[in-house]
């Protein structure tokens, strides 16, 4: 129940559009129960006792009730598809915005495949089975109810015998339930390894290319078809048998129905017109049955999908940034410093940094230097706000602290070492993510002072070219510059620079530094790089060695880091 709770949100919007096809349902199934009955007038009454012109007028309104059961159709396939495409898409940016809003540590430990299947299958099976379960139910109960109501009153001892079959239906259904789930369950789950094996091994192209791996990787492809196949055929196996069942026992209704029908004939207790009637009334009668037996496999693979989608989002959020949004309350427009103070971090019980006391002033360039694994990006996730530390304090002048910042976005500009460029223009990939497009000069200095625009220029399209996510068609320092241009449109507060210039050789990420200097010397500009070139140009560096802090070059001691220079 909570679970249909949780996603009844999403039919809320539509309340009124429900109710005119749930309207429109009911106009529809009364138009159902009127064609048995207007055959027992015809056999009973017009046909041994009426005229002719008799028979035209009855077949006449039959014809008008066909006419408005088609309009009623049309209406609330209509409705119907349009409320569905918009609940799928309430859920997709539902789930979307709250992915997006994760910590960190949720897209390392989680895989892009699980994420993409998730939004695409398992909400495409909500929407599905929920919401036409749920259309289709209500009709079915409506043509049930009426049924039920006509057979009771064509033959009230005959109807009593022929309904014992439903209620034996739902409980044949309902023993199969949670074996049908688990099997849904099953197949879902291999699905998304399916996915996630294509994301993987498209991405990786180039490691399968190089590695000669195509057989090794057509043999991981087929052993996960053949997990599918397996899983599928148990599937159909369990749903046929199920469908069996219950078509049997519909198969068996009308069997007795004509017994005991035939029986009251011949005795003058039924006319042969109510006899005709109730069959056909009891062939309709068992269709909505089977589907709302068929209802309960659409709302299990709901349920299943359902509480893939909650397990999914229920997820422990360690560190979380997204737990101090409720503390975060002003709104900054000027700061001159950040200071981490005695700040440590660990990533479960594993300490990443430890007691380390950083300053990054305004006009100044800090360099951050150590080996790989020494805690140099744990501190640009802290210095961005996506991890909050253990211990200590990261403040703005001395007193904000930063995680009460609710615009800090807003003053950042990060590009990573691996550029993540979108799938649109070279124009749109630079005025990413900023609310004002800015002018086409300001586009112009930003692609100039990232080095990029020459190359631009010769692109045919120039700033329209179309990148691709891939970035195809630029070579990785491109791909570098682009995202540098990108922070520099911007034009931030604070700008990160982690490691993306290692694709360009030193002349060039020497001019690039200079631009950025040059361009916003206000700023503070952060720099990671293991080259000591690019730190010579640094005002102060930290060294981190195993999440300490072993060194300092400062603007006092640079003699001593000749080193570096
Ligand atoms: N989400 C995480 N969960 C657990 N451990 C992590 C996580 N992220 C990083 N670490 C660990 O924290 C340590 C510091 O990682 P970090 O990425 O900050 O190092 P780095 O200095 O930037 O390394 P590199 O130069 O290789 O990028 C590493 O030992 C890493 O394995």
């Amino acid at each position: 129940m909570e679970l249909i709770r949780q996603f009844y949100k999403y039919l809320q919007p539509h309340r009124s559009g429900l109710l005119l096809v749930f309207l429109l349902l009911g106009v529809s199934s009364a138009g159902s129960l009127v064609s048995p009955y207007v055959l027992k007038i015809i056999i009973d009454d017009i046909l041994p006792h009426g005229s002719f012109s008799d028979l035209i007028v009855v077949l006449g309104v039959l014809v008008g009730v066909y006419l408005i059961r088609i309009a009623c159709t049309f209406v609330t396939d209509v409705w119907y598809t349009k409320m569905g495409q918009q609940i799928i898409a309430a859920i997709q940016a539902d789930i979307n915005r709250q992915v997006l809003h994760k910590p960190l540590s949720f897209f390392k430990k989680t895989k892009a495949g699980d994420m993409t299947f998730l939004l695409m299958n398992d909400v495409g099976v909500i929407q599905s089975s929920l919401f036409s379960v749920l259309l289709k139910c209500a009709s079915d109960l409506l043509t049930l109810a009426g049924i039920v109501a006509m057979l009771l009153i064509l033959d009230f001892r005959l109807a009593s015998i022929s309904l014992v079959i439903v209620p034996l239906l739902l409980v044949i259904s309902k023993r199969f339930t949670p074996v049908l789930q688990n099997s849904f369950r099953r197949i879902q789950e291999v699905q998304e390894r399916l996915n996630t094996y294509f994301l993987e091994v498209f991405r990786n192209h180039r490691v399968v290319k190089s590695y000669n791996s195509y057989v090794f990787e057509a043999g991981r492809l087929q052993s996960l078809h053949g997990e599918i196949l397996d899983k599928t055929v148990k599937n159909a196996m369990l749903t046929a048998a199920n469908s069996n069942v219950i078509t049997f026992l519909v198969a068996v209704g009308p069997v007795i129905v004509l017994m005991f029908g035939g029986y009251r004939i011949f005795y003058g207790a039924m006319t042969v017109g109510s006899l005709v009637a109730f069959v056909q009334y009891l062939n309709r009668l068992y269709a909505p049955a089977m589907s709302l037996a068929n209802t309960y496999n659409g709302v299990n693979k709901a349920l299943v999908s359902m509480q893939r989608i909650a397990d999914f989002m229920e997820y422990d959020v360690t560190h979380d940034a997204a737990g101090h949004t409720l503390a975060c309350k002003s709104v900054i427009t000027h700061f001159n410093r950040i200071s981490f103070r005695d700040v440590s971090l660990k990533y479960g019980d594993r300490s990443v940094l430890q007691h380390v006391d950083l300053q990054f002033n305004r006009g100044e360039m800090v360099g951050l230097s150590g080996p790989s694994g020494s805690g140099k990006s744990s501190i640009v996730n802290l210095l961005c706000g996506f991890l909050q530390p253990d211990d200590g304090l990261i403040l703005l002048d001395d007193r904000l602290p930063l995680h009460q910042v609710s615009n800090w976005a807003d003053h950042l500009g990060l590009v990573e070492k691996c550029d993540q460029l979108f799938h649109v223009s070279l124009a749109e990939n630079i005025r990413y993510g900023q609310r004002e497009s800015g002018s086409a000069a300001r586009l112009m200095k930003a692609t100039r002072d990232a080095e990029f625009f020459e190359v631009m220029n010769q692109m045919p399209e120039g700033l329209n070219t179309l990148v691709s996510e891939t970035g195809s068609g630029l070579s990785d320092g491109q791909r570098q510059r682009i995202s540098i241009a990108r922070a520099l449109h911007k034009d931030t507060a604070v700008m990160i620079i982690d490691e993306s210039t290692s694709s360009l050789d030193l002349a060039l990420e020497r001019r690039i530094i200079l631009n950025i200097r040059q361009s916003q010397p206000d700023a503070i500009l952060i720099m990671i790089s293991h080259r000591p070139a690019s730190l010579a140009l640094c005002d102060r560096v930290y060294f981190i060695e195993d999440g300490y802090i072993v060194r300092e070059k400062t603007p006092d001691n640079q003699h001593e880091f000749s080193f570096i220079s």
